[in-house]
Formats: C-alpha cells, sequence, structure tokens
C-alpha cells in the first residue's frame, strides 16, 4: 500500500511534530484535536519551525508553503475516514486511547493502519479495543520529533507483518530511524530513561541536591544534553507520572514506584514546559 494521507490525532507537542515530518515527507496531514485552538497552536508551531528552517536555508519558502498546504486542520475524527495511516498521540491515557481507537475502527476503510505514538501503554491492548488487531502499531517518536532520529516500533501480539514493514518504510520516509522493539510496559527507551527521571526526582525530594545541581552532574559529568530534571519538564511531567504508572502496575515491582514529588506537582497543575512550570519556571 501507499500511503498518501495520514490523519495525526493529538495536536500538542508529539502530534504537531509528527504532522510536520510527514507533511515534510510529502504526505498530505489531518491534523486533529479536540479544540480548535490546539490544532492552531500546533499549526503555529509548524509554521514556526519551517520558518527557522528557511531562514537557515535548509528549505525554500516555496517548500514552507507546499508542506504548509499539505496540513489540514480537523476537529472531527470523522475526517479519518480519508486517512492511509493513522498516527495516535493524544493524552498519555488508556481511557482516552481506547476511546479513540474505538472510534477509528468504525470510521477508517478496511485498509487503514492504526498506530498509536503511546509512550508506555500495552499496543496489545489497544488492538484489542478494534476488530482489525493486525493493523494497530506502535510508532513511537522522541521529542522533539523534528530533530530526534528514533521511531520506536512496537508490534502488539496480533500485528502483521505487512503493517510492521508499512511502519518501518513510512518511518525512513518521514526521514527517521526505526529500531523494532518487543511490546511490554514502557518498551525500552522509556524503561531505561524514565526510571532515571523518577530517581532524579527523589534526589529532589529527598534534598539531595537542586534541580539545578542535578542537571549539571548529568550534563557535565554523563554528558547528557540536557539534565534529567529540565528533561522531565521538557516531557510534561503528566507523562513522566503516566509513564511510571504503567512501569509500576505493568511490572508489580516497587522500584518503579513514582516519587510522591512527582504526583504532587501534576496535581498542582505544574506540568513543565507546557504548562509555565514544572521544577523550573518558564514565560
Ligand atoms: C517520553 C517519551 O516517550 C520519549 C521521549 O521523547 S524522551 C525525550 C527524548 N528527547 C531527549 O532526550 C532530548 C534531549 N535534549 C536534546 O537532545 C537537546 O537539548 C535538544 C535537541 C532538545 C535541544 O538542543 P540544544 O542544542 O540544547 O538547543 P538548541 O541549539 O536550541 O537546539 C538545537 C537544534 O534543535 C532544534 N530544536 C530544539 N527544540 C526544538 C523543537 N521543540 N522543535 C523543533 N526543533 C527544535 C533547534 O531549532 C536547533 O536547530 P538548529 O539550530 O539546527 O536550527
Ligand atoms: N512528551 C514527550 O516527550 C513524548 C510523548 N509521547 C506520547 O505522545 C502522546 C502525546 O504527548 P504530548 O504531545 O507530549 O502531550 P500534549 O499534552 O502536548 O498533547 C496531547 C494533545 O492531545 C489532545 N487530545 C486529548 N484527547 C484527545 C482526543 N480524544 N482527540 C484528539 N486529541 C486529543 C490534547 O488536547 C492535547 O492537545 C502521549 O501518548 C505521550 O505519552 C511520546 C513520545 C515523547
Amino acid at each position: 500500500m501507499n500511503v498518501q494521507t495520514m490523519m495525526v490525532i493529538g495536536a500538542g507537542q508529539m502530534g504537531s511534530g509528527i504532522a510536520q515530518v510527514a507533511a515534510q515527507a510529502g504526505l498530505r496531514v489531518y491534523l486533529n484535536d479536540i479544540r480548535q485552538e490546539f490544532v492552531d497552536r500546533g499549526l503555529a508551531g509548524i509554521a514556526k519551525n519551517l520558518s527557522r528552517n528557511v531562514e537557515k536555508g535548509r528549505m525554500t519558502e516555496a517548500d514552507k508553503e507546499a508542506i504548509l498546504a499539505r496540513l489540514v486542520p480537523s476537529t472531527d475524527l470523522a475526517d479519518a475516514k480519508d486517512a492511509d495511516f493513522v498516527v495516535e498521540a493524544a493524552t498519555e491515557n488508556m481511557k482516552i486511547k481506547s476511546e479513540i481507537f474505538v472510534r477509528l475502527d468504525e470510521i477508517c476503510p478496511p485498509h487503514t493502519v492504526l498506530a498509536s505514538n503511546t509512550s508506555s501503554l500495552p499496543i496489545t491492548e489497544i488492538a484489542a479495543v478494534t476488530k482489525r488487531p493486525e493493523k494497530v502499531i506502535g510508532m513511537h517518536f522522541m521529542n522533539p520529533v523534528p530533530v530526534m532520529k528514533l521511531v520506536e516500533i512496537i508490534r502488539g501480539l496480533q500485528t502483521s507483518d505487512e503493517v510492521y514493514q508499512l511502519t518501518e518504510d513510512l518511518s525512513k520516509q518521514m526521514e527517521k530511524v526505526p529500531v523494532s522493539v518487543n511490546d511490554f510496559p514502557g518498551f525500552v527507551s522509556n524503561r531505561v530513561l524514565m526510571p532515571m527521571i523518577n530517581e532524579a526526582i527523589y534526589c529532589v525530594y529527598e534534598g539531595v541536591a537542586t534541580p539545578e545541581a542535578i542537571d549539571e552532574v548529568m550534563k557535565l559529568g554523563m554528558n547528557h544534553p540536557m539534565g534529567p530534571i529540565k528533561l522531565a519538564d521538557f516531557i510534561g511531567l503528566d507523562t513522566c507520572l503516566a509513564i511510571m504508572e504503567v512501569l509500576y502496575e505493568g511490572f508489580g515491582d516497587s522500584k518503579y514506584r513514582p516519587c510522591p514529588l512527582l504526583r504532587k506537582y501534576v496535581k498542582a497543575g505544574w506540568l513543565g514546559k507546557k504548562s509555565g512550570r514544572g521544577f523550573y519556571e518558564y514565560n
């Protein structure tokens, strides 16, 4: 199958990035969210990124306009009837994702592949709410999507070889490097990354060091591009907490317990960069 039209669901930081790289790869892309203002914010972010590419001489103004013209705003999931491939990048919550996949299964033509950008939720469980589990797959991009090369591809128990191959080819078309991973909580990326972030938050909680000091240790001592506390703010503390919960419940192992300070910040609405405040403040 030749993928020509994609729908990306969720126009937040990940969805807008995925829509951008898909449109850059020549696809027509519906960018869907529950409110017009969220779609507009996502599209504005894409336009800003593309303008920067023009300024830096990486693309022409005409390229930018052509990419923007391939992006179609959507607040109606029924637009997915036109899509060959859907990437769901809505909030990290099984109830929200299940409801979306049930509806997509009804709306989309039989050939449409339904992918999820979930950070940690089981692909097999998401697939099970549809009548096409062989066409459901995990396609996990990294943040910021236009910059990071990796796409972790996660097969559910029933994902077909054909759908796996198509997703791998599409990732390459989007100039990403696909890596195949089995369906276990947190996959590889967040099983390894998130306990480190959670531990760094414990260091704040226990007064071992300030967020600034912890980030300096990991940047200067381990050559990480961003310290773990800053990275947590960047990912979104709500997303970090959701991932820790999946690891904790999925493995039933206390080593994955989310730090109480992380819970407290999320309850306060301190979600990190996207809400203006997390461990650091943003304007
Ligand atoms: C939670 C999950 O499920 C999985 C995940 O995604 S985990 C998170 C994975 N991501 C990471 O670990 C990111 C770690 N951080 C980094 O790699 C870097 O700090 C960074 C790429 C984000 C920024 O790089 P930097 O050198 O510190 O800053 P900066 O010079 O401003 O940016 C470098 C380039 O990235 C671009 N960039 C930065 N943020 C961007 C964004 N949000 N969107 C698009 N481009 C962006 C900048 O425009 C810049 O490009 P040019 O200068 O070439 O035009
Ligand atoms: N933040 C990160 O670093 C990464 C996040 N992810 C995953 O990507 C997904 C999205 O994360 P972010 O973009 O960071 O979150 P975000 O909070 O920036 O955006 C989520 C968007 O989904 C929308 N949404 C919620 N319910 C919806 C529905 N029913 N229909 C359409 N849109 C809906 C919200 O309005 C919001 O705009 C999550 O599953 C997350 O785990 C994956 C890789 C990295």
